[in-house]
């Protein structure tokens, strides 16, 4: 992996933040495909420590700048965890905005995957997962950078 895609890749605080950042003067936009409480994907069971086929509050998003997708994301928080957070009424607000302002948000490792997103078909290089905890709430999130993101700050190919 180049350091230049490792700078992404590896960072642990909000990539919200840094996508405002080096996005700039663009506007960075959330924009909401699908949220809904469902069943995780098993390997999001797995990654969760939950039984498969029990109910999680899952969404899915394109981190946009200038209305051009340069991250999709899909969230997936089990629902015994989940009390008073109030994430149905998130909307296109950032899901990062909520999550790094909890006090004592502990951050799992990162995995890193070449593959391409399971749940959308955009292209791009490299794809990451983490879990996220604070108290009883654990959020699964997984972000995957597509080429857009690379050609629009000249990042390397991978
Ligand atoms: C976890 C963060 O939140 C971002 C925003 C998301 C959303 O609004 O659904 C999902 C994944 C993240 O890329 C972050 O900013 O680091």
């Amino acid at each position: 992996m180049s350091p230049a895609w490792w700078r992404w890749v590896a960072s642990r605080d909000s990539l919200t933040r840094r996508l405002i950042e080096a996005g700039a003067p663009r506007r960075f936009r959330v924009r909401l495909l699908d949220q809904r409480l469902g069943r995780p994907r098993r390997d999001e069971a797995l990654a969760l420590g939950m039984a498969p086929g029990r109910l999680a509050w899952r969404r899915e998003v394109a981190l946009c700048l200038d209305d051009r997708p340069w991250v999709m994301a899909r969230s997936v928080a089990p629902l015994h965890g989940l009390r008073g957070q109030r994430l149905a009424g998130l909307g296109e607000r950032s899901l990062g905005h909520w999550l790094f302002r909890q006090p004592g948000l502990e951050r799992g490792p990162i995995e890193v995957s070449a593959d391409p997103a399971p749940f959308h078909d955009a292209p791009g290089p490299w794809g990451r997962r983490s879990v996220l905890r604070h108290g009883r709430f654990a959020v699964l999130v997984q972000e995957f950078f597509l080429d857009d993101m690379a050609d629009d700050l000249a990042l390397p190919a991978r």
